[in-house]
């Protein structure tokens, strides 16, 4: 039988609609949150990602500024605009966009964020907070997957989670939430990487898989055990002459063989990405709620 397909479009739908509620009640006392995106270079992808950030914004009723540098700004004038985003009262929380070119020290300019401001929950006093559990922010794409499992009904406690990927935006973070003590967690978790031995054997062992590798269709059918759930990370691009604009938007997993295994799996686009960015959303307007003392 075919797998559920978790559908991170509708539930992030639901999300929004939840969120709309507590903007209100900010507009209602006079408060509009705001986001700011920094955006720094022309990627094609980049740009589709903040423009996606900034038409959730409209939807919801945010006020967004989008801050677009070229790719040759120095790194001190980038942290020049950290700084003014870190005074600006109208914005709430704000992000800068990742990669950053070479010349620019990602961890500097990580640093230079208001930790209460930091709509990504990338700075090292967010990133301590939620790896002891008492978290300001929550990493956007991490909080996302969670919320799809426990929305679709896959909750993850006392499941055996393996994870591929172990960066600071994704592996790590996912790891550190799901294996937490509390609601929507309480998973065992393994975590595998490029150097991992055995990665398939490990792999196979998993009743709850998180592909964020970055490889498409990396995750194959013979991987994944029987029922498992299936959650893709992955946005890689790769050329399609039949798709419109020549590309087209593949996952870290073989979707079209892995959910004959598999008992629920996210598609990709419509799963992980739309959750990423409805996260973002609510942190921007927790930000606004804790920066009038407000409970939300
Ligand atoms: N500081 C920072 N924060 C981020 O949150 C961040 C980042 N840098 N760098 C890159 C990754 C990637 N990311 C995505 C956001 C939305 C979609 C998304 O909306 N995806 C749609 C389709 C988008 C398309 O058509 O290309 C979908 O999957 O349905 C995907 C990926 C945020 N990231
Ligand atoms: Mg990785």
């Amino acid at each position: 039988m075919d797998a559920q397909i978790i559908s991170g479009k509708e539930i992030s739908e639901q999300i929004r609609e939840e969120l709309r509620e507590k903007v209100a009640y900010l507009k209602d006392r006079g408060i509009t949150p705001g986001l700011g995106v920094v955006l720094v270079g022309e990627d094609p992808a980049s740009k589709i990602y903040v423009n996606n950030k900034i038409k959730a914004c409209e939807d919801l009723g945010l006020k967004s500024k989008a801050v677009i540098l070229p790719a040759e700004v120095t790194e001190d004038e980038l942290l020049k605009k950290v700084d003014e985003l870190n005074a600006d009262p109208e914005i709430h929380a704000f992000l800068v966009q990742l990669p950053l070119p070479k010349h620019i020290d990602e961890n500097k300019v990580i640093n230079r964020i208001d930790p209460h401001k930091d709509a990504d929950a990338f700075h090292p006093f967010n990133v301590g907070r939620m790896l002891i559990g008492d978290p300001i922010f929550m990493p956007a794409t991490p909080h996302g997957i969670q919320e799809m499992l426990v929305r679709s009904g896959n909750d993850p406690a006392g499941k055996h989670v393996v994870i591929i990927g172990r960066s600071n935006i994704v592996g790590k973070p996912v790891a550190a939430i799901l294996m937490q003590k509390g609601k929507g967690a309480n998973a065992t978790v393994t975590v595998c990487h490029s150097r991992t031995s055995n990665l398939q054997e490990i792999v196979k062992t998993g009743d709850i898989v998180v592909a964020a590798i970055g490889s498409p269709r990396f995750i194959t059918k013979d991987m994944i055990k029987e029922g498992a759930v299936v959650i893709d990370v992955g946005t890689n691009r790769v050329e399609d002459a039949t798709a419109k604009k020549g590309y087209r938007l593949v996952g870290d997993v073989d979707f079209e063989n892995v959910k004959e295994v598999a008992s629920a799996i996210t598609p990709v686009p419509g799963g992980v990405g739309p959750m990423t960015i409805v996260m973002l959303m609510k942190n921007a307007i927790s930000a606004a709620y804790k920066a009038n003392n407000l409970e939300m």
